[in-house]
């Protein structure tokens, strides 16, 4: 898979949720490797696999249930597999990330022993140069922005009531993340507080 995705380089990259699935089979095959499990509201996840009909294997989008069961099945797992691999993986919510951008760039960096610069805060405006984005990902248009908070809300008045009444049972993980189930806008400001990793627990 990553053979295909671009030029030999120094460093291969994959960005692709279900890498996480299987990284004991990848840490065997590259024990240098390193992983970033990006983690997000399961109600934006499918809300934009709904909006923007991105085929991801599994995910039957027109049944909003096992969808999110289907989420919880699978992040119950890929963050088992983080939890896993001391030192090889560490977890980046998207919440903080885009609210954050530069102390969370700065943890990534830091954590892939790379030198951190301005300049990936403004990856946007290097489109074209040194910045080479593929066209056929799903997100390339999304991408060419600036980071922007403005999809974090974007799920708000799609889901009934009764679905979004149910996910501490469908799918209980997103409460374990942290994320506020019990009402149908959250406050997202929480992800880009000061103390943000001193209350994350074990799975999170
Ligand atoms: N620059 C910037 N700032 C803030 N947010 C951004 C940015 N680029 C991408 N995005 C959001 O990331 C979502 C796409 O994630 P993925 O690339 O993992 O999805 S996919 O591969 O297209 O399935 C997608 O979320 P949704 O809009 O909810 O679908 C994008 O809006």
């Amino acid at each position: 898979i990553i053979a295909k995705h671009g030029k030999l380089a120094p460093r291969l990259c994959n960005k692709d949720p279900y890498t996480a699935l299987w990284l004991p089979t990848i840490k065997r095959m590259y024990p240098n490797s390193k992983f970033i499990l990006m983690i997000r509201d399961a109600r934006a996840v499918i809300h934009s696999m709904i909006e923007r009909k991105v085929p991801v294997a599994g995910y039957n989008t027109s049944n909003e249930t096992e969808m999110f069961s289907k989420w919880n099945q699978e992040i119950r797992k890929m963050t088992f597999q983080c939890n896993t691999s001391s030192g090889q993986c560490i977890k980046v919510y998207y919440e903080r990330l885009i609210q954050k951008p530069q102390e969370e760039i700065q943890r990534i960096t830091n954590f892939l022993d790379l030198p951190y610069s301005d300049k990936m805060l403004k990856h946007h405006e290097l489109i074209g140069g040194e910045v080479d984005l593929n066209d056929q990902e799903f997100s390339a248009s999304q991408v060419k922005k600036a980071i922007n908070t403005a999809v974090l809300t974007s799920w708000f008045d799609c889901f009934s009531d009764e679905t979004l009444g149910q996910l501490d049972v469908i799918a209980p993980f997103l409460r374990i993340l942290g994320y506020d189930t019990s009402t149908a806008k959250p406050d997202y400001s929480v992800f880009a507080d000061d103390d943000f990793y001193q209350f994350r627990n074990v799975y999170s």
